[in-house]
């Protein structure tokens, strides 16, 4: 009995051994194969694991460790994160998440390019800037944050306007280029720049509680934002921030994606998000992700025959300005206009009918005390005049419109002149803006 349990016991243990001899050249033969595989899949460096954990002081390795234990990632993501570049166009909204959660993965270079300076309104989204620096450029602002997050990211500024004649200049120098920016002409020019140079351009928008995300000019089949909008939309149907409002929360989470896709980008991780478009509807939390067109044959820049060669005025082709700034309509002539300072003087000495074409969100937040609230729409489709009518009788009674900034009340004007052609109705040039600016210091600005 006791002899059987002794050789029992050295049976197994004679097992053991040899199931770990077979372990053990397994594991090695595994590790081998690995090497290989990574080392053939790697185009950018060949470099054996000891030489890339060279690469890391020590400091990266506490300030990265935990992304550097994904083992997607590991020591070879972060070494091509450092080697590389991201361009950042528009340090706003968008653009300060995605720059934040670029430097701080340590992403080797960082460029900025906005022409724009800091505004209180901005900082509810626009997370680098700070109250201190309301009034500064928005690039220079964000390079003090994201250094003070990662001294060892580069961070260059380029405070300009992003034209036909500086993109391709800017553009040249990085390895990714993310679209920030909130305007219809910039995101043209910045796909056509972004096919001729070759370069994944990771595009964002976010407006109100939506946002959408997708990249562009990726791999062999992803499409540019030409092949699926070939023609840029009528002026009249594009919003922006400023006019149609948004939530930072949205802006936020957007930024942050776009990050997360120049990142997968550079590390060749995961799918990459080209011939997709994610749709975020924050009001319900839905991520929705559609399939998009791929490369259109006979797109007009990003084809074998591409008609579009070298950069063009986008301002003209999209029937929109570039910038949101000092860009006020002129629909009306002189006549059909009344500044600040004169309608000061007729408010005081004569009846009139003050009418208000902002949303009623707007005008909730501060308002002319004379003034009747008439959103534009309700002027174009006529419905005013129910609400208006026996006001609206009298000819005697002049007519002022007024709105946040003086281009929907010229639009306003334009239609109910047509309507009432006896009337005198005029806008309020430069709408609250200049009553606060002219007028009343004390009226708020928004
Ligand atoms: N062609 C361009 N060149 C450089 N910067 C640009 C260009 N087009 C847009 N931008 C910048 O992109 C950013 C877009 O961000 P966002 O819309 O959040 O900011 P904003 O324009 O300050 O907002 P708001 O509409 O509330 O004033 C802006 O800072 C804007 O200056
Ligand atoms: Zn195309």
């Amino acid at each position: 009995m006791f002899e059987s349990e002794a050789v029992e016991k050295g049976r197994l243990r004679q097992e053991i051994d040899e199931l770990t001899a077979e372990l053990n050249a397994k594991k090695q033969r595994l590790s081998e194969l690995v090497a290989t595989t990574n080392h053939v899949d790697d185009d950018n460096d060949a470099l054996s694991p000891n030489q890339i954990q060279g690469k890391l002081t020590n400091d990266d390795i506490s300030r990265y460790s935990r992304q550097l234990i994904l083992p997607d990632f590991g020591v070879r993501g972060q070494l091509k994160l450092k080697k590389s570049s991201v361009l950042i166009v528009g340090a706003g909204g968008l653009g300060c998440p995605a720059a934040q959660y670029l430097a701080g993965a340590g992403c080797g270079h960082v460029g900025l390019v906005d022409y724009d300076r800091v505004d209180k309104s901005n900082l509810h989204r626009q997370t680098l800037h700070t109250v201190g620096r309301v009034g500064m450029h928005k690039t220079e602002s964000a390079k003090i944050a994201l250094l003070e997050l990662n001294p060892h990211c580069l961070i260059s500024c380029h405070s300009r306007l992003l034209s036909r004649f500086t993109a391709m200049h800017i553009i040249r120098d990085y390895d990714v280029v993310l679209d920030c920016s909130d305007n219809v002409a910039t995101r043209y020019l910045l796909n056509d720049a972004c096919v001729m140079l070759r370069k994944p351009l990771v595009s964002g928008s976010a407006l109100k509680l939506d946002g959408q995300l997708t990249v562009y000019n990726y791999g062999a089949t992803g499409p540019c934002y030409r092949c699926i909008y070939p023609v840029p939309p009528p002026p009249e149907a594009v919003t922006n921030c400023g006019d149609g409002g948004v939530l930072g929360a949205v802006t936020g989470t957007i930024g942050s994606l776009q990050a997360l896709e120049a990142i997968k980008i550079i590390v060749g991780l995961g799918d990459v998000l080209a011939g997709r478009l994610l749709i975020f509807d924050g009001s319900t939390l839905q991520f929705r992700n559609i399939r998009v067109r791929s490369k259109r044959v006979n797109c007009h820049v990003c084809s074998a025959q591409p008609l579009i060669t070298e950069l063009i005025d986008y301002e003209q082709f999209c029937g929109m300005h570039a910038t949101d700034k000092d860009n006020p309509l002129q629909l009306l002539d002189p006549e059909q206009r009344i500044d600040a300072v004169d309608y000061n003087t007729l408010q005081q000495e004569q009846q009139h009918l003050l009418i208000d074409v902002r949303q009623p969100a707007e005008f909730e937040i501060c308002k002319l005390p004379p003034a009747v609230n008439v959103p534009l729409a309700q002027i174009l489709d006529d419905s005013y005049l129910k609400q208006l009518g026996p006001q609206l009788e009298s000819k005697e009674l002049p007519i002022v419109v007024l709105c946040r900034r003086g281009n929907d009340s010229q639009i306003a004007v334009q239609h109910m002149r047509n309507r009432f052609p006896e009337h005198s109705i005029r806008d309020l040039e430069g709408g609250l803006h200049a009553w606060s600016r002219l007028v009343d210091h004390s009226f708020p600005i928004y």
